[in-house]
């Protein structure tokens, strides 16, 4: 074992109430919003083929035109109640929110620069009515956060002169005090979802970004921060010298979902995931593979089958108004949740073998298992692999909990539960109830059908 000054400075998971409350969420809200929403992807007719968030760094738009883009910030269909109202509709139990992109424009009004909403035609604060919104619905806010700024005359991408380490001084204070200053003016916020953070400058920044995470947890306790902030001194992210995971959870899941539960290394983790293949912001082309509501309820069983949250992006338009493709994605999900969600919230990895219909879950603090179905067999049984020394007690639909379903015991601790209709065209739950220790004289009861 190296002795580090800034690595991670716990190991293992959090213990805490707030953490707990994070890592029952199961399902949550991103949002992309700034000014890279009007353009949307396109400018003067052409299209931008990289994420629409990051057209700035395109030479198609000339860096200075895209920066008065803040004079033309007037979100006249933003309503935070709507997109609260959205959240709450889809089941989402937390949103991030960006408060700040890799370019620099800020969704509130900052007193550490100009480049504010406080400048823009729109005058006004729009964190705090959306933070405020959300709250309001029981959504806990956590706050998206890019280091890298390309706005600030400070950033560097690297420190190799004297002028360029002079330069970066300046902008770890500015970085300190916005950060500050987003904790202080929104104290609701439960955490700190940074990003732009991978170039040199930053990486080499350990003592620096330790200290500053320090004094922000002190600042606000019980405040989470994933592993994406701070690099250790040898520079190294999301795992320190010794492997032991930084910050809170892990951040290493975006837009790819991990396969099994070796690949989470026994931390905390959210998966961070577009419905195009790769648009946070606003992107007018809705184009290339979108994904249905059934492959984001996949992902979102998968994500919590293997003990993450699963978070899914909105990139509402320039005007403030949230698209409607997004908009029904959120009904059909919400639909899935109303019905289902007893399956995904406060539920953990359920430690049991993977079979091909689909997906275990377990209800933390209970033995009490779910079977998330996508694929139904053609024999219309589904297999389930107990621990030794288990049974089941009963199972049933939890859509129709008075009908128990046949249990047949195969061998040992394999069952197969015999569905009755294996036609149900969209993904469904089936619950487990196992048994207390199998020999302790009683044996499972065969279901009554
Ligand atoms: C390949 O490099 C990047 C860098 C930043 C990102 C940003 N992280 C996502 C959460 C979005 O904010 C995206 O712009 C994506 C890919």
């Amino acid at each position: 074992k190296l002795q580090l000054k800034h690595g991670s400075h716990r190991v293992g998971k959090r213990t805490d109430a707030v953490m707990a409350k994070w890592r029952g969420y199961g399902l949550g809200q991103f949002i992309h919003w700034g000014l890279y929403a009007i353009p949307g992807g396109e400018w003067n007719g052409k299209q931008y083929n990289g994420a629409a968030e990051w057209i700035r760094s395109w030479n198609g738009i000339p860096k200075s035109t895209y920066d008065s883009l803040i004079y033309k910030f007037n979100p006249v269909n933003f309503n935070a109640e709507e997109w609260a109202a959205t959240a709450k509709q889809m089941g989402a139990k937390y949103v991030t929110i960006t408060t700040k992109h890799h370019d620099g424009f800020c969704l509130w009004p900052s007193k550490y620069t100009n480049y504010t909403v406080a400048n823009s035609p729109w005058k006004k604060d729009i964190m705090k009515p959306l933070i405020d919104a959300y709250d309001k619905q029981g959504i806990d806010v956590i706050l998206y956060f890019s280091v890298m700024d390309w706005n600030h005359p400070g950033w560097r991408y690297d420190i190799k002169t004297k002028e360029d380490s002079i330069a970066f001084e300046g902008f770890k204070q500015f970085t300190r005090n916005q950060l500050l200053e987003l904790l202080t003016l929104y104290p609701t916020a439960k955490g700190l979802w940074f990003d732009g953070t991978w170039d040199k400058s930053w990486v080499k920044q350990a003592a620096f970004a330790d200290e500053l995470e320090t004094e922000m947890r002190k600042l606000r306790p019980g405040l989470i921060i994933g592993s994406r902030f701070r690099a250790d001194e040898n520079g190294k992210r999301h795992f320190d010298s010794n492997g032991v995971l930084m910050g809170d959870y892990e951040q290493g899941w975006e837009r790819k979902i991990p396969n099994k539960i070796e690949d989470v290394h026994g931390n905390d983790w959210d998966c961070v995931m577009t419905v195009p293949e790769n648009q946070w912001g606003y992107n007018k082309a809705w184009k290339g593979h979108i994904k249905t509501t059934n492959e984001l309820l996949e992902m979102t069983a998968k994500c919590v089958s293997l003990g993450g949250n699963f978070v899914l992006n909105f990139g509402p338009q320039g005007d403030g108004a949230i698209r409607k493709e997004e908009k029904q994605l959120a009904a059909q999900i919400g639909d899935w949740m109303k019905t289902n969600n007893e399956a995904i919230y406060n539920c953990e990895y359920a430690g049991l073998e993977k079979q091909d219909w689909g997906y275990f879950t377990k209800k933390t603090g209970s033995d009490k298992l779910y079977m998330i179905v996508f694929n139904v067999p053609v024999s219309g049984a589904l297999k389930v692999k107990l621990p030794a020394n288990t049974s089941i007690g009963k199972s049933y639909l939890l859509a129709q909990p008075a009908q128990l379903l046949n249990t047949e015991e195969i061998s040992g601790t394999e069952y197969f539960i015999h569905l009755k209709n294996t036609a149900a065209g969209k993904p469904f739950v089936v619950v487990l109830e196992p048994n207390a220790k199998k020999g302790s004289g009683n044996t499972y009861d065969k279901a009554k059908t």
